[in-house]
């Protein structure tokens, strides 16, 4: 097998070629001589990238700080730095510590940075009815009806309505808890808001009814959690026939697609929506308020 041939640092460096990865090199000693460069060495032309340059990595600050930490450059120096204390401490094992304890959470912030960025890059694809003149522009005028479907001020409304309507005993408890549910619905998906603070989609237009200052917060979305957890109240308790129960799904499901078309949204707002929206019906089961109940608390009074 024929040696590598050594290469003349000039040469390399005149003709744009850096060693693998940036990080072999050949250079020349004083003497005129030739030698590889140890692959530990900090390449010299490979020097960090700066806050500057960091910024245009990507939009998210985060993502790029994450890109930097993790490249092969930087942990070998890390390495070539761990390897330098060991011996100057006379051979004595030093464990790379850091290392060790950032591996599990760097993979998963790595993990969740690409998460995030295929969130926002198919977010952004689909949000084809997010103004008049995108692609399914259009559509939007049906899309904004939709959206009213699952707003929480019509539930609010028809649940008190249906409430002062009904004349059953059944019906009245069914939609006092239909009234509290969307007020729990409300109370949690605005405190989770205003916890994560995600930011609506840069081609959101905020043209949206009757919002609370919360709303400008984009995670969780409020219509899918509406949509999930009264899908699965109304499937629990309105006796309906299949077609009507396949409707109901399919109400929730387009409900939360229409925010990702609409721009309003991130698949990832939508998605969480729906699921915390789904187990909100759990929690309204177990905190159901019965008559007895009732009867308790106005006895209390
Ligand atoms: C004013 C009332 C009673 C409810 C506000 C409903 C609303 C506008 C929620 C935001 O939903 P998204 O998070 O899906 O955009």
């Amino acid at each position: 097998m024929p040696s590598p041939k050594p290469v003349r640092a000039g040469s390399a460096r005149s003709s744009g070629v850096s060693g693998v990865g940036g990080g072999s090199s050949s250079s020349s000693s004083s003497s005129g001589r030739y030698e590889f460069m140890s692959l530990t060495r900090t390449p010299p032309l490979s020097p960090s990238p700066s806050p500057h340059l960091l910024q245009r990595q990507g939009s998210d600050p985060t993502t790029a700080r994450l890109r930097v930490s993790e490249s092969p450059s930087r942990r070998r120096r890390g390495s070539a730095s761990s390897n330098a204390s060991t011996s100057s401490t006379g051979g004595a094992q030093q464990l790379p510590e850091e290392d060790c304890m950032h591996l599990n959470p760097s993979i998963i912030s790595v993990a969740l940075s690409s998460l995030l960025a295929v969130d926002l890059w198919l977010s952004k694809r689909l949000g084809v009815c997010a103004y008049e003149e995108a692609s399914w522009g259009s559509a939007r005028p049906l899309m904004k009806l939709v959206e009213v479907s699952g707003h929480g001020i019509p539930w609010l409304i028809g649940a008190a309505y249906c409430l002062y309507k009904s004349d059953s005993a059944a019906g009245q408890e069914v939609m006092l808890n239909l009234l509290m549910a969307l007020v729990l619905d409300l109370v949690l998906v605005g405190i989770v808001k205003a916890v994560v603070r995600r930011r609506r989609p840069a081609h959101n237009r905020m043209d949206m009814f009757a919002t609370f200052s919360v709303d400008r917060y984009s995670f969780p979305s409020g219509h899918a959690t509406r949509a999930a957890m009264c899908a699965r109240f109304l499937l629990a308790h309105l006796v309906l026939a299949a077609p009507l129960r396949v409707l109901v799904m399919l109400w929730a499901v387009i409900v939360g697609l229409s925010r990702v078309l609409l721009g309003r949204h991130n698949v990832t707002d939508v998605a969480f929506g729906l699921l915390m929206g789904y187990c909100q019906y759990n929690l309204v089961e177990a905190l159901w308020l019965s008559p007895a109940m009732l009867q308790n608390m106005v006895g209390l009074e």
